[in-house]
């Protein structure tokens, strides 16, 4: 079949526009090579500085696959945009947790899949699954690859509010707090960890949830991911609710919001790395 890829190449940055190129070039040699198609774009910003046609990334979602050079923001943005379209995360980031392929290794991964693609019609991956958050049916936030936050008017001293967390209805927390997060595994590592919650095994799918700054706070909990989890603020007149530290909403307290499993996982593609190995990058 005909393989029609997207590559997102992290803004401002010459090193990840330049890979694009690459990619982009290989790939399509090899298309011509295998007397196949590869049709390649890049995303607009990328498009303005290396010369491959360029689209919309939302746009990418109608591809086979999409490549992501970048950190971990650049592939949560990606994410966010292409919905359950094959992703291949290629890692320039400080962190990199999310993206799990080395640049040196990306033309010869990306060379694979569009083979793959080419052979099978589709691509093997591992299903992240997705948290999104509804208040009160109004509306729901863009869902969270790594976690949602419910906090105050802000972090820190009389930012606060008073918080309460159900559990299949059932009362778990409820403090005066700075906030609440509730984390995915892939996000456990992300802002998760910073507030104290558990890591979890990307194998495992699991909820944390963990209070932020609370005074009286209760251990992080894990549940599984069909949980019934609701999040009630009052005591303040504003506070947020915050997907991926990108996407947010205002509250006007008292609020509820329910957390849910979102219908569409992230598929991320290509070797996936070692967890535990990859630990070593959240020293730094
Ligand atoms: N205090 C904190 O730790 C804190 C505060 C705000 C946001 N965040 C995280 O930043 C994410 C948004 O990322 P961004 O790049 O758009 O914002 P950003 O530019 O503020 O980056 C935040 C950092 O989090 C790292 N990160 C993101 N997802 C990760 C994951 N799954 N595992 C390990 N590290 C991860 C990134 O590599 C980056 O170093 C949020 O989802 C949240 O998890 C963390
Ligand atoms: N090609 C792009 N087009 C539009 N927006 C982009 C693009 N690349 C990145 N962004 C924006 O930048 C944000 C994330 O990139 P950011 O510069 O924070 O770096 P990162 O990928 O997390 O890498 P690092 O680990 O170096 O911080 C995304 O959420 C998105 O809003």
């Amino acid at each position: 079949m005909d393989v029609a890829v997207g590559i997102v190449a992290q803004r401002n940055n010459e090193r990840a526009q330049d890979l694009a190129a690459t990619l982009a070039e290989t790939l399509e040699c090899e298309g011509e090579h295998e007397q196949t198609a590869v049709s390649v774009v890049v995303d607009e910003l990328t498009g303005e500085v290396i010369d491959v046609p360029a689209v919309p990334v939302a746009s990418m979602a109608t591809r086979d696959l999409v490549v992501s050079i970048g950190g971990d923001g650049t592939l949560l943005f990606v994410a966010r945009e292409v919905g359950s379209t094959p992703i291949l995360g290629v890692n320039l980031g400080e962190v990199g947790f999310l993206n799990a392929v080395a640049p040196d290794d990306a033309r010869a991964v990306a060379t694979d899949l569009v083979t793959t693609l080419r052979e099978t019609g589709s691509l093997e991956g591992c299903e992240r699954f997705r948290l999104e958050a509804t208040s009160d049916g109004d509306w729901t936030l863009e869902p969270a690859l790594n976690e949602i936050v419910v906090h105050g008017p802000r972090r820190g001293h009389g930012g606060g509010a008073t918080i309460e967390v159900r559990i299949d209805g059932e009362c778990y927390a409820e403090s005066h707090a700075d906030g609440v997060l509730v984390a995915t595994s892939a996000g456990s590592t992300a802002y998760n960890l910073s507030e104290g919650g558990p890591l979890v095994h990307p194998a495992t799918n699991a909820l944390v949830v963990t209070q932020m700054a609370a005074t009286d706070s209760m251990p992080p909990l894990v549940v599984d991911p069909e949980t019934e989890l609701t999040i009630s603020v009052s005591g303040t007149d504003t506070a947020y609710v915050i997907s991926d530290g990108r996407n947010r909403r205002r509250l006007e307290p008292p609020a509820t919001v329910t957390v849910s499993l979102a219908a569409e996982p992230v598929r991320l593609v290509g070797p996936r790395g070692n967890f535990v190995a990859s630990l070593d990058k959240l020293d730094s």
